[in-house]
């Protein structure tokens, strides 16, 4: 291998590489970070290197058969980090029956799929959906089965018809995948606070006909600013009863309280809240056990709603909104403003949410209020990908709540998988069902093609033991010919992924990146829907 160009800057390093074969490839890394370029670089060589290693078909150590060419994942970015991984070859790469072939569908031997041209590249269960003309559709779909290509190809049919779209998204990374695919700018796909705050801040009527005594420049709080709040209203409730000390640990724990309980329903706008605290109260959604201090009074259902309406007050005696309120305002602003209501409705035809089992109550009624009686909504979720439990979200009511509240919906499944092979598709289901039953619309997941790899459970005693496992299997795989950038660890906590395995990983000179953070907010996950 010679590599015949080098440059390097301090954010930068370009490469041009030449194999003995004589291809070409281009590979470039952008750092933003100089710690970032130490590790990155040797692994972007040694990954490199690693391309022109030939691969034995089998895999030595879980005997599996290899794919019969390496590829390279995208290094993708920590916090604070941007990375870009890219190879571009001016050689024409293995052979012709590895590259997807245009008109046909992958998976389908059967040649290109007849029909309109947006739903061409899709399968039959996604065609099926993607063009049903149903005013209420539930797509069911599990991992890997093409949601997002469905829902993409959806918007484009929506286009074709000349309808207009709006597309719910959980982050702005997806928003952006979903126009890139559709490459139009006629339709909107935002995160349900994006699209709020566009509500709320429109020229096109006023808010504060609402009457909540919010005006148009609203500031919108983050947790911090939030958090003041509260303790200002806890301070002027509590002062000379409570210490200094209290009341920052109240702040903190009615914080996650109020947040909890602003998801419970539509909206908080001219809702009985100690109703609602009973409730939540009663079913153990939140939990108020770190304060003991007797000059506290109970924090009963009634004590709870009166601090509730003092940090109400105090945000908007700032004529500020948290973010749950970005939601609940602009539910409360379409339930009571007929006109605000009746101008959506004509603005949009077609509403469509993404990832539908992590909507939480004010974002499904906000999606139903932009439906209306004679819009469209089309949802896609999987239950069983659920990642917002914890802030008022049940997949499987969310699922209830769409089918009574249109009941003449229309179902539909996704059940082939592009991404896994069988063997794995199996193991999750077992895994997802150990414990609980199998819904009885339940259909597992296929594999669209034999794909290698297989499911391996190994039994560990100490987090030790469990790094030098880790290490010993990495080490395993890269001998069968697979590059760095092959593997990934996953661990369900940080703390797992600490010391042990990070030490281990640097004595056997295996370059890492940990992605994610400690605290959740820091989580740039989390960052993207702020
Ligand atoms: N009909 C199809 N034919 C061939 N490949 C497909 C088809 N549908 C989806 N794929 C491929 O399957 C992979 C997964 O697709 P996509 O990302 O849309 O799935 P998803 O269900 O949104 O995934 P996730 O599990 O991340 O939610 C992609 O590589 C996509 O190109």
């Amino acid at each position: 291998m010679i590599f015949s160009q080098l440059r390097q800057t301090s954010r930068c390093l370009i490469k041009s590489v030449k194999t003995p074969q004589g291809r070409s490839f281009r590979a470039s890394f952008a750092y933003r970070d100089r710690r970032i370029g130490r590790y990155a670089v040797p692994a972007l060589k040694r990954s490199i290197t690693q391309m022109f290693v030939s691969r034995p078909a089998v895999h030595p150590w879980v005997g599996v058969p290899l794919a019969s060419r390496p590829f390279l994942l995208p290094l993708s970015a920590g916090p604070g980090i941007r990375s870009r991984f890219s190879l571009k070859t001016s050689a024409r790469e293995g052979p012709e029956d590895e590259k997807p072939r245009k008109g046909r569908k992958a998976g389908n031997p059967k040649g290109p799929a007849k029909g309109n041209s947006s739903l061409s590249a899709l399968n039959d269960e996604q065609q099926a959906a993607a063009s049903d003309p149903c005013h209420a559709i539930y797509v069911k779909a599990g991992p890997g089965t093409g949601k997002t290509q469905m829902l993409a190809a959806r918007v484009q049919y929506l286009l074709e018809k000349k309808r207009s779209v709006l597309v719910f998204t959980f982050t702005k990374r997806a928003a952006l995948e979903i126009k890139e695919r559709i490459n139009s700018k006629s339709v909107v796909a935002a995160t349900f606070h994006s699209i709020c705050l566009g509500i709320l801040t429109s020229k096109d009527y006023n808010i504060e006909d609402l009457g909540t005594g919010h005006s148009k420049n609203f500031k919108l709080f983050d947790e911090d600013d939030a958090k003041d709040a509260l303790k200002m209203a806890l301070w002027s409730r509590l002062q000379g009863q409570a210490s200094l000390e209290t009341i920052n640990k109240l702040t903190d724990t009615l914080m996650e309280a109020f947040k909890v309980v602003k998801n419970l329903r539509p909206t908080t706008y001219k809702i009985d809240m100690a109703q609602v605290f009973q409730e939540a109260l009663d079913g153990n959604k939140i939990s108020l056990n770190t304060i003991s201090d007797k000059h506290v009074p109970l924090l009963d259902a009634a004590f709870l709603a009166e601090l509730f309406g003092l940090y109400q007050r105090e945000l908007l005696l700032n004529n500020a909104l948290d973010l749950a309120d970005l939601l609940g305002l602009t539910v409360a602003l379409l339930q009571e403003v007929p006109y605000v209501r009746r101008f959506y409705n004509n603005k949009y035809s077609d509403i469509l949410v993404d990832e539908f089992q992590d909507t939480n109550p004010p974002q499904f009624a906000l999606a139903s209020l932009l439906k209306g009686d004679a819009g469209n909504i089309f949802v896609v979720g999987d239950a069983d990908q659920m990642i917002y439990s914890w802030r008022g979200t049940d997949s499987t009511v969310m699922g209830q709540n769409f089918q009574s509240r249109w009941p003449d919906c229309s179902i539909r499944t996704l059940s082939e998988n592009y991404r896994s092979p069988q063997v794995t598709l199996d193991a999750s289901r077992a895994v997802l069902y150990h414990e609980r039953a199998v819904p009885p619309d339940y259909q597992p997941l296929r594999a669209s093609a034999h794909k290698p790899g297989g499911v391996f459970y190994v039994a560990i005693k100490t987090p030790k033991e469990e790094a030098h496992t880790t290490v010993s299997i990495i080490q395993k795989t890269l001998s069968a010919g697979m590059c760095f950038s092959d593997v990934a660890v996953l661990y369900r906590t940080k703390r797992q992924a600490s010391r042990d395995l990070q030490e281990c990983l640097k004595d056997a000179g295996i370059p890492f990146i940990i992605l994610g953070s400690d605290s959740l907010w820091e989580n740039k996950e989390v960052r993207l829907h702020l």
